[in-house]
């Protein structure tokens, strides 16, 4: 069966990492269709918008999608719908990819690239399931107006709206104790119910769908808390189900307990299983076109693309098979260079990658 892949490469660091992600891909020498397509920035340039129909038909007639990032700061002054960031939103509501998994794995080879000491580092192995098409990224009304009341009536405001309806909370509580079923059965679902309404309906649905899964140790953390104990003391946690602005965050953080943001891949599914694969990071406008960024985390990408959407996991652990023998082999980025390993090239990370398949 003949797998179609669509693969938009983005801005700034986007296409150099996709192209190694898709030699891997290319090099399992299986029946993969895959079609490349303008996205973001690029996408902007060539066709006056970021997620012009033909990428988002093309992306939607996939079995999945690999996508590197979007975003550049020469677009940051145009009006909103015409900025990257609005190709990647557009895919997540268009395709419905309400559910976001980020895993935070430490290999032990980069023990010593973690902000965090290898003492409280060693093992980790956590998944963030951030929900990904609702909350305040998506809630409407928003925009800006004239304040009607409040101690600044009359001046200009902005405003945004958090919400979340109930099948949205349910859906990825649902998928949340599902993961932990499959991992340690703990669940760590984090939001500010103190403070927020949304919050508070959060929480009471995931207590509600808790009562279908006995096995899973069920807690709850408030978001400013789960922030500090990720740094504190990140094993503690297995799965963390959170919502967008939240998950956004923490999976952030949590990639820099991994040694480097370069290194966490992930995957945002819908309800018919079709899945887009990209990076946590985005389009580092910094270390463009210089051939140095990591393409790790977008080959991982690649790597659960096929577990996930194409069901191939052999051809998946083969992938994380080959990253781990690289580092193992001392070869590493700069994001992750230190003392004692061999520096190379984003390509020359491909080449190893490539090289260690098996
Ligand atoms: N999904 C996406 O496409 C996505 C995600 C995040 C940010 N963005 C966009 O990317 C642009 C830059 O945002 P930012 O600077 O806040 O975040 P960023 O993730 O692009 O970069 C943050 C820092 O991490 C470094 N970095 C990121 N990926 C790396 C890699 N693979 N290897 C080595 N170093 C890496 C960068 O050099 C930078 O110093 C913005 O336009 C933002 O909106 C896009
Ligand atoms: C680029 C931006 C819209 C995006 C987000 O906020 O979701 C990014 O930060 C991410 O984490 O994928
Ligand atoms: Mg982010």
């Amino acid at each position: 069966m003949t797998h179609k892949i669509a693969v938009l490469p983005g801005d700034g660091i986007g296409p150099e990492i996709v192209e190694q992600a898709v030699r891997v891909l290319r090099a399992l020498d299986q029946p993969f269709q895959i079609d490349e397509a303008k996205v973001g920035g690029a996408a902007f340039d060539a066709f006056e918008h970021p997620l012009p129909p033909a990428t988002l038909a093309l992306a939607k007639a996939s079995s999945a999608v690999l996508f590197g990032a979007v975003g550049d700061w020469k677009y940051d002054s145009l009006p909103r719908e015409f900025r990257p960031e609005q190709a990647i939103l557009g895919l997540r509501r268009e395709m419905g990819l309400f559910a976001n998994f980020r895993p935070a794995i430490l290999y032990p080879e980069l023990a010593n690239a973690s902000s965090l000491k290898p003492e409280v580092v060693a093992g980790l192995d956590i998944l963030i399931l951030r929900e990904l098409t609702g909350d305040i990224y998506f809630g409407k009304p928003r925009g800006v107006r004239t304040a009607e009341d409040g101690p600044f009536k009359g001046e200009r405001e902005g405003y945004d709206t958090m919400r979340y309806a109930e099948p949205e909370v349910r859906r990825i509580a649902h998928l949340a104790f599902q993961a932990a079923m499959k991992r340690n059965k703990r669940l760590c679902s984090v939001d500010k119910a103190n403070v927020l309404e949304t919050s508070q309906f959060w929480r009471d649905i995931v207590i509600e769908v808790s009562q279908e899964y006995p096995d899973v140790a069920l807690s709850h953390m408030y978001v400013d808390n789960a922030a500090m104990q990720l740094v504190r003391a990140p094993r503690e946690f297995d799965v963390i189900v959170t919502g967008n602005l939240f998950g956004d965050i923490l999976s952030d953080e949590a990639s820099m307990l991994t040694g480097s943001i370069g290194m966490l891949p992930s995957a945002s599914l819908n309800a018919a299983g079709q899945g887009l694969y990209e990076p946590s990071h985005g389009s580092a406008p910094d270390i463009a076109g210089k051939n140095i960024a990591n393409p790790l985390a977008t080959i991982l990408s690649a790597a659960m693309l096929l577990r996930y959407s194409l069901d191939l996991s052999p051809l998946a652990d083969r992938i994380e098979g080959a990253v781990r023998k690289v580092l193992a082999d001392g070869l590493r980025t700069a994001d992750i260079f230190e003392d004692g390993t061999t520096k190379v090239s984003t390509s020359e990370m491909g080449d190893a990658v490539l090289k260690a398949l098996r």
